[in-house]
């Protein structure tokens, strides 16, 4: 089953009249209320820019695992790292990817770098990316402020000066069918985000899959992959996909949601190049993706904003520090 997900023109936000921004405030609050995720089309951030990144990715991951590992992490908790492919187990599944998680390339005591003879304007170009996908999280804060009717004092960007934010290269390479089908690998397991929005790129191949969060009565990641329906989100060429993390579902008191996804099997695995070489299986080819997750700055207080509570709907949640939260949910995912 296909996706439904609205697509937004974001420039009647960056460029339109008052009435534009005010119905792009409004569809963008719709979305995130009913789905939780949006295509955000003409955002500014230049396709070019997104596929020059894409084959960065690609020679990162080329680069020797030697090389690769030497991106370990730091002593920091929240320093930036290399994953190698099975190096992550969730849920007694070995997850079939490798990634390479980035702070503000411009600051470097987040951690290592290639070499830059290995990988020449590698950290420049990062650099450039992770300014563009700061700026347009910028102006889609300002956007949901506005939703959120909140007072200057109290807009999502006061908490969000980037100090937190995180960009994901992810590499999931191929894999034969079977080994997904049979439950013992695994792409990316269910899971929602925990920090305020992602921003996700993705190429080519697909794979990414939300859940229906109706068709269940479970929200807790392992129980909606036991009983909920997932719904195929195929990459969409100059969009990007927008979806709102854990942090951000309770400052708005549940309004936007938190949904569920994975990366599974495409709708089309192909038995393609790599089918021949390895005999005659079904293989999964590989998949490129891009992540963005911003996250509030880590002392900030997140608690339910008074104009998302009412007497229908009374505060869900007390408050809670972003960093920590954080620092836990890391820790829970990786170690
Ligand atoms: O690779 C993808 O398309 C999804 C990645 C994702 O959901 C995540 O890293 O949180
Ligand atoms: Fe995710």
């Amino acid at each position: 089953m296909y996706s439904n997900i609205p697509t937004i023109d974001f420039s009647r936000f960056l460029d339109g009249s008052i009435e534009d921004r005010q119905q792009t405030v409004s569809e963008v609050d719709n979305a995130l209320k009913t789905i939780g995720f949006l295509h955000l089309d003409n955002h500014g951030i230049e396709q070019e820019k997104v596929d020059t990144f894409f084959e960065w990715s690609k020679r990162f991951f080329n680069l020797s695992e030697h090389e690769k590992e030497t991106l370990c992490p730091t002593p920091q908790s929240f320093g930036q790292r290399y994953f190698g492919v099975g190096k992550e187990s969730i849920r007694g599944q070995t997850c079939m990817k490798e990634s390479f998680d980035f702070r503000n390339p411009k600051n470097n005591s987040f951690g290592s770098w290639p070499d830059e003879k290995q990988l020449p304007g590698f950290c420049d170009f990062a650099a450039d990316f992770y300014q563009a996908c700061t700026e347009l999280i910028d102006k889609l804060l300002e956007c949901l402020s506005i939703s959120l009717n909140l007072r200057p004092e109290e807009s999502l960007g006061q908490h969000h000066t980037g100090s937190m934010f995180v960009s994901s290269l992810i590499h999931y390479p191929a894999v034969p069918a079977q080994l997904i089908r049979s439950g013992k690998v695994v792409r990316n397991p269910a899971h929602s985000d925990f920090g305020t929005l992602t921003l996700l790129f993705q190429r080519n191949v697909g794979g990414l899959e939300i859940a229906d969060m109706s068709s269940t009565d479970k929200s807790s990641s392992t129980g909606v992959e036991k009983s909920g329906k997932f719904i195929y989100v195929g990459p969409k060429p100059g969009s990007i996909l927008v979806n709102v993390g854990y942090l951000l579902m309770r400052w708005t008191n549940g309004r936007w949601k938190n949904t569920v996804h994975r990366v599974s099997e495409p709708p089309h695995p192909v038995s393609n190049k790599v089918a021949q070489e390895t005999g005659d299986q079904e293989i999964i080819p590989e998949r490129y993706s891009i992540a963005f997750f911003s996250f509030p700055d880590e002392v900030t207080i997140v608690e339910p904003f008074t104009s998302c509570c009412n007497d229908q709907t009374p505060k869900r949640w007390g408050p809670i520090n972003a960093g920590q939260y954080l620092l836990k949910k890391r820790a829970d995912l990786y170690f």
